[in-house]
């Protein structure tokens, strides 16, 4: 199985997934001066029922907090994308420390952590079917930065005492993932992947350029969690994010001037 450490880590995931060396891996680091302004990009058009929140659960690499998808309730539309996307998942991506642990970086820059909201494009039946096509996944990413604590976000850390260890879940209700989204919309957009294995080169990647806020306490509730199952040696659950990849002569462009 794959992880996050020196022999399951980012750098031995070729072998079982060659495609980790593709023409349109993810994350990226984004160069602001290198995207290109769109004019004919829309703005995201983002809307959650908060009744369609199910669950949420530790995986072994990230907690996720997971969405019923049997309606067109919580989607995803305009944007750089057509047609309707559903909302699955969203789950984090952070660091050991404040100094990493987002996936994309902004010139270099890494943020503390990254949030991804995961949809799926609804003219195929599934989300395990649209996760194999190239336009069959959206995910919108949101950097997190240090400064006053989330209100919001404290609500999913507050669920964190139950699902410590690597295969715990419980339910989650009434949450609304939009109160996780910055005040400002503007985004960068390219073709990418998923930044974990499989590594489907199926998501139109969708970033946030403002971050939200998260603070030191907060950032050290994610450092709670575990990789590790209930029963084996405690891991901490940090530093679960991809590097870089190469831009491969992919263009990135931008929502705003
Ligand atoms: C569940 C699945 C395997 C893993 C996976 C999936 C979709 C989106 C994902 C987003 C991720 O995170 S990220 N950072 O946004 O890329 C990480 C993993 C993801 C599908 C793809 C095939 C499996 O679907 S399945 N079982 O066949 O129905
Ligand atoms: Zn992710």
């Amino acid at each position: 199985a794959w992880g996050y450490g020196p022999t399951d880590g980012p750098d031995k995931w070729v072998s079982n997934f060659p495609i980790a060396d593709g023409p349109r891996q993810s994350p990226i680091d984004i160069l602001p001066g290198g995207a290109s302004y769109d004019s004919g990009l829309k703005p995201l058009s983002l809307k959650y029922d908060p009744s369609n929140c199910l669950e949420i659960l530790n995986n072994g690499h990230s907690f996720q907090v997971t969405f019923a998808d049997d309606s067109d309730s919580s989607t995803l539309k305009e944007g750089p994308i057509s047609g309707v996307y559903r909302l699955k998942q969203f789950h984090f991506h952070w660091g050991a420390s404040n100094d990493k642990g987002s996936e994309h970086t902004v010139a270099g820059t890494k943020y503390p952590a990254e949030l991804h909201l995961v949809h799926w494009n609804t003219k195929y039946p599934s989300f395990g079917e649209a996760a194999s096509k190239p336009d069959g996944l959206a995910v919108v990413g949101v950097f997190l930065k240090i400064g006053d604590a989330n209100a919001s976000l404290q609500k999913v850390l507050d669920a964190f005492n139950d699902i410590r260890a690597k295969g715990k879940q419980t339910s989650f209700a009434d949450f609304d993932p939009s109160t996780l989204l910055p005040g400002c919309l503007d985004y960068w957009t390219y073709d990418g992947s998923l930044t974990t294995p499989p590594l489907l080169e199926s998501v139109t990647w969708i970033v946030c350029k403002e971050p939200i806020s998260v603070s030191c306490e907060q950032m050290a509730k994610f450092r709670s969690l575990l990789f590790s199952a209930e029963g084996e040696p405690e891991c901490c659950m940090v530093d679960n994010y991809r590097p870089p990849q190469p831009l491969k002569g992919r263009h990135v462009r931008a929502s705003f001037q």
